[in-house]
């Protein structure tokens, strides 16, 4: 096993002897690395997040990388507990500090593509529900929840024998959203006073910075930071964001915590790491970021592309590829049965799936329906969230009875048959950290209309037909500003191009079908950000 940080070419014994063939060998850092996060496909995912900690952590250990994964080990007493059937009890226990009292972990383990998944066993992990909460709302513990995935997963490389040795104090942590927010605060206030993880180093990825983990100032002792370092933590809210006359705004912010102490952070695609430091974009914390804009780096997310290929996924009725995209109306065809609708495979099939809220732009959608629904077209919506959109959905299923599908609910393979069997998939997101919707859309010759925003408008390519001599350029359509009539002109613009230009549609399915989506090119990337955090010193108060 390669220690973190040993210097390795390629199997050669004797580096001194070949100088010219040393200078063409690549001198590659290893890392050993520490993912942590409240969700990891396919284990647990409710979103983008539990997507990327489920791929990325193994294209880095192809790469050479010694790489673990912290999450719950979420149990709910339905089927999805058996995707824990192959982690075994290390039989090891931590004991964590937090909410005044002494808390016991228990942690699980499979060594499955290369990567340690490691599971924290507690019992407040175990219940109905998300990873999140139930149909009454979030969990009122979560705070507790994600508090004790933190301690345990600093713990983690220190006590846990894996593959008979530990990962060790010279890791790098790379802590996900809020959740995973309190590890570069727990390394910088309870490690590093005492001599431990001198030499290991911490990245914040932000994947959604709308949630920050924010709790009553009250709550700071639980947390299981010394007293001094409150001011890390401490957020207060502006006086017109206040409940009421007597609130005084004090709070604690994790997120924020983590961005001030974090040796490096980064986010999911360029674009929006310069959002996130302006004031539409930074949800308050522009400042404290574009202060920090030295260390801030943004990577575009890859995608799995073996769980998402069109040529082999097991959820889909026919497949097909680049050179042979007869399947895909088959995909259509199926769908249509599926869902209920008329089976017409030259009707354009538009789609959406994501979460019902705020963020995706779900109310654009809703009012552009009444006018989408005047012309000759289907729309299938897979999503689950804020009530009055699950309403609105099933109450628009009513009214267009032969053009209009709602499925509400989460369900992986349906988004599969979803994204092969449309035409079109929209993403009309507020703000929009990568987006991956959009990139197995492409990879399954489904044309993508987003918003011109964060990683949409980073990796969606504007339609042109008239470029390359006439042969056109472009994976898909973004339109700005979000609101709906810009939505229906372009969706006007792409059923045109559907139905009238034939081989201009093939152009634009197979440009998108051919892109890399792998994580190949972003875990290079990834390197490069953790080889400069090796190379700063360390955060030290
Ligand atoms: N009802 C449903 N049934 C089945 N599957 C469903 C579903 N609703 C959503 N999904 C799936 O959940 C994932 C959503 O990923 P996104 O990246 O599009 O958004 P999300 O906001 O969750 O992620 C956040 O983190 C990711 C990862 O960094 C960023 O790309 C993104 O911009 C950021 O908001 C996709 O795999 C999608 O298919």
């Amino acid at each position: 096993m390669v220690e973190s940080h040993d210097i390795v070419a390629n199997d050669r014994d004797d580096l001194s002897e070949d100088t010219e063939e040393m200078e063409e060998t690549p001198i590659k850092l290893t890392f050993n690395i520490i993912f942590v996060t409240a969700e990891a496909a396919p284990y647990s995912k409710t979103g983008g997040l539990g997507d990327v900690c489920g791929s990325l952590p193994m294209a880095l250990a192809a790469r050479g990388h010694r790489v673990m994964v912290v999450s719950p080990r979420y149990l709910n007493g339905g089927p999805s507990d058996e995707k824990y059937a192959n982690a075994v009890d290390l039989d090891v226990r931590a004991t964590v500090h937090c909410f005044g009292d002494a808390q016991e972990v228990a942690f699980y383990h499979e060594y499955r593509a290369g990567v340690d998944w490691v599971f924290v066993d507690h019992s407040s992990y175990c219940r109905p529900g998300t990873p999140y909460g139930d149909i009454y709302g979030a969990f009122g513990d979560n705070q507790f929840r994600f508090t004790l995935l933190s301690h345990a997963a600093c713990e983690a490389p220190l006590v846990l024998p894996l593959g008979g040795f530990t990962y060790g104090e010279k890791c790098l942590f790379l802590a996900n959203d809020w959740h995973a927010a309190l590890v570069p605060l727990l390394l910088a206030a309870k490690y590093r006073p005492y001599g431990v993880y001198k030499d290991a180093r911490s990245i914040v990825a932000i994947h959604n910075i709308a949630h920050q983990g924010v709790e009553p100032a009250v709550t700071y002792n639980n947390l299981g930071l010394p007293p001094q370092w409150y001011g890390a933590v401490e957020w207060i809210f502006p006086t017109w964001a206040r409940a009421h006359a007597l609130d005084t705004g004090e709070t604690v912010n994790v997120l924020k915590g983590a961005i001030a102490v974090a040796d490096r952070i980064l986010t999911v695609s360029q674009g929006y790491s310069w959002e996130i430091t302006t004031p539409e974009g930074g949800y308050g914390l522009h400042e404290l970021l574009s202060s920090r804009q030295s260390v801030l780096n943004g990577i575009t997310n890859g995608i799995d592309v073996n769980d998402w290929n069109p040529s082999t996924d097991e959820h889909i009725a026919s497949h097909y590829s680049i050179n042979d995209l007869s399947g895909k109306v088959q995909c259509k065809t199926d769908l249509q049965k599926e869902l209920g609708l008329p089976i017409r495979p030259d009707c354009p099939l538009i789609g959406f799936i994501g979460r019902l809220d705020y963020q995706k732009g779900v109310d654009i959608i809703l009012s552009a329906i009444p006018e989408l629904m005047q012309n000759d077209v289907q729309v299938v919506m897979l999503g689950s969230g804020e009530k009055q959109y699950e309403d609105w959905m099933r109450h628009t299923e009513n009214l267009f009875k032969d053009k209009f599908r709602a499925w509400v609910g989460f369900n992986v393979p349906v988004s599969h048959r979803i994204t092969a069997g449309c035409d079109i998939l929209l993403m009309p997101s507020r703000f929009e950290p990568c987006g991956l919707n959009q990139l197995y859309a492409m990879r399954y010759g489904t044309i993508p209309i987003v918003h011109s925003t964060g990683g949409l408008r980073d990796t969606v390519k504007d339609f042109n037909p008239y470029a390359q001599e006439g042969n056109g350029e472009g994976t898909g359509w973004t339109f700005s500003p979000l609101t709906s009539e810009k939505l229906l002109d372009t969706l006007k613009l792409a059923i045109g191009t559907y139905t009238e230009h034939k081989s201009s549609w093939e152009g634009l399915m197979k440009r998108g079908m051919g892109r890399d989506y792998s994580w190949e090119n972003a875990a290079v990337q990834y390197e490069q950000v953790f080889t400069w955090a090796f190379i700063d010193p360390p955060y030290v108060r």
